[in-house]
């Protein structure tokens, strides 16, 4: 019986490393899947892993129609025994459907990767739908600590190290330093309290501040 799985967690807990690794371990005996992938950070049709591997995927757009193209290849007498789809939480509730009627009607497993909510802890619609229609959700064993050490459970948007609440539920980014907007999983209390390591380190500090007392 074919299954739609829903694997999930953090940002940065191997949701990526986790999909290369299960094309790999399927491909083999001459099993034929595809990859797929949405706004990876970097770049179009490819899924990277911070472990370093890549592999080339096809990019899923916003029209892009699950079902036509696997009917498509397989009345062109293309072989799909399995298909991966990473990043599913940028997939439109359209497209999750599709890949439930996959399931069902086609009898071929669909092994999703993807985030739960966003930056306002808010569930991406595509995620929802993935939790209403799966036959099974795994959350990944491993994932990122929150600086409290704490397992880091929520995404936090930050710019400049200070969390951020308003926004676009989609900018793609990274939790490694580099662009204005990144990204910090941290525990719930710190992320309701919106204490990122940065500012956890300006309030917590043991030391005391260097207070100017011509300030006072
Ligand atoms: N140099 C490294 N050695 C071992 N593990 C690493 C290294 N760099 C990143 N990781 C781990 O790789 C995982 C991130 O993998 P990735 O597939 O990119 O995550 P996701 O797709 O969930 O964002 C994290 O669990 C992180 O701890
Ligand atoms: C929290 C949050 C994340 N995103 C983006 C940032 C990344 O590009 C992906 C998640 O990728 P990963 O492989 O799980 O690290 O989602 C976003 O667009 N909006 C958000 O609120």
């Amino acid at each position: 019986m074919a299954e739609l799985v829903f694997h999930t967690g953090p940002m940065d807990c191997g949701k990526s490393t986790m999909a290369l690794q299960l094309d790999y371990i399927q491909s083999a005996h001459g099993r034929k899947g595809r990859v797929f992938t949405s706004q990876d950070r970097s770049g179009t049709g490819v899924i990277t892993s911070r472990l370093g591997l890549t592999a080339s995927a096809l990019e899923v757009e916003p029209e892009f129609d699950f079902w036509r193209y696997i009917i498509g290849e397989l009345t062109s007498g293309q072989r799909v025994d399995y298909i991966v789809c990473d990043e599913a939480q940028f997939y439109s509730v359209e497209q999750v459907d599709q890949l439930a009627r996959i399931a069902d009607e086609l009898q071929l497993d669909v092994y999703a990767f993807g985030i739960l909510a966003d930056f306002r802890t808010r569930l991406f619609p595509g995620s929802q739908r993935l939790i209403e229609l799966a036959d099974r959700v795994e959350t990944l064993p491993l994932g990122p600590l929150c600086w409290c050490g704490a397992r880091g459970t929520h995404n936090a948007r930050t710019v400049d190290g200070l969390m951020v609440t308003e926004g676009s539920q989609v900018v793609v980014g990274d939790t490694a330093s580099g662009g204005e907007v990144r990204y910090e999983v941290l525990c719930r209390a710190h992320h309701r309290r919106r204490m990122t390591a940065t500012r956890a380190k300006a309030t917590l500090s043991p030391d005391p501040l260097p207070f100017d007392p011509e300030n006072f």
